[in-house]
């Protein structure tokens, strides 16, 4: 049966066949496609720009993962650890159309909640059956919730992350705090490498790839020209992941400008490498991120 939606959320099409709600409360504007239940947009009513990037040559097809937003990648991390050749990168859930549950507007917060069902497409890549649901509360704050139970009847193995592009006036006015003392593995180095971030403000000098373990955030993103601070919170995540494309790789990815590395910064609540959860029959696991932004004077 058709949803029905409240004052305030709007059924839109970004594109052909590319069906969307558009967000418009008094407490923010916001963009959410159902094609892996991706925010594209977000600002809440008290700041002066979009607080998520989306690349404006962002390819808007169904089976296709959308440049910028927040990408949900599930059920793995990046590369698929076994077999990168025949998986797409960061899982299926980003690519395949969600299911709209239900879509409720209270206090000037969208709350709305989709699910992704089991397709050939999915089972192609995702060898267990599974209940996975996409939880957002759009409002002065974002938060974003995916909930993953195991209707298998032995355990499963469930990684990914919640992608946050976060936009940038200009990634030299841009510092993170917030990481200081953590331990990361660089994957931009060739070999990888292990190292333990002494600064206490991150700045971006050249292609950024991290992955923070054992960190719990909260991290904070301070734009100077913007004058504003973005924090990230998080749950059920203790890996961390922070990266920018910079010139080289950004000049690579044919759905991105090339200057447009200039223009964000991810910072994503991730359960990657060893902080795969290990899911037992009927467990549920839930992975929460919270972006909160601070105007400064
Ligand atoms: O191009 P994709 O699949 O969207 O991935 C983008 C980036 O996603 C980040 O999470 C990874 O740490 C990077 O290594 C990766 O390049």
């Amino acid at each position: 049966m058709p949803i029905t939606l409240p004052n305030g959320i709007t059924a839109i099409e970004l594109a052909d066949d590319y069906p969307a709600l558009q967000i418009e409360t008094a407490d923010c504007s916001a963009t959410l496609a159902l094609n892996g239940a991706h925010l594209t947009h977000w600002q809440p009513s008290h700041t002066a720009h979009p607080v998520i990037y989306l690349s404006p040559t962002a390819i808007l097809q169904q089976g296709k993962a959308i440049r910028g937003g927040v990408p949900l990648c599930w059920p793995w991390f990046n590369a698929h650890p076994t077999d990168p050749d025949s998986h797409p990168s960061h899982g299926v859930a980003r690519i395949e159309r969600w299911d709209l549950i239900s879509a409720t507007v209270e206090d000037g917060s969208a709350i709305i909640e989709l699910e992704l069902k089991a397709s050939p497409v999915i089972e192609a890549h995702v060898p267990f059956p599974f209940q996975l649901k996409a939880l957002f509360n759009l409002g002065q704050t974002c938060s974003i919730v995916l909930e993953t139970t195991n209707l298998a009847k032995e355990n499963i193995a469930v990684g990914g992350a919640l992608h946050s592009y976060f936009s940038l006036s200009h990634i030299d006015n841009a510092t993170v705090t917030g990481l200081q003392h953590t331990p990361y593995l660089d994957t931009a180095a060739r070999p990888e490498k292990s190292a333990v971030q002494t600064e206490g403000e991150l700045r971006f000098q050249a292609e950024t790839d991290r992955i923070y373990y054992g960190s719990d955030l909260p991290a904070r993103i301070h734009d100077a020209e913007w004058k504003r601070s973005i924090v990230v919170e998080k749950a059920g995540s203790l890996t961390s992941v922070v990266w920018n494309p910079w010139i080289e790789k950004a000049a690579s990815l044919g759905d991105l400008p090339d200057a447009d590395y200039q223009r964000f910064l991810c910072i994503e609540a991730a359960n990657a490498r060893h902080d795969t959860r290990i899911l037992a029959p009927g467990s549920t696991h839930r992975l929460e991120t919270r972006f909160i932004v601070e105007n400064l004077s």
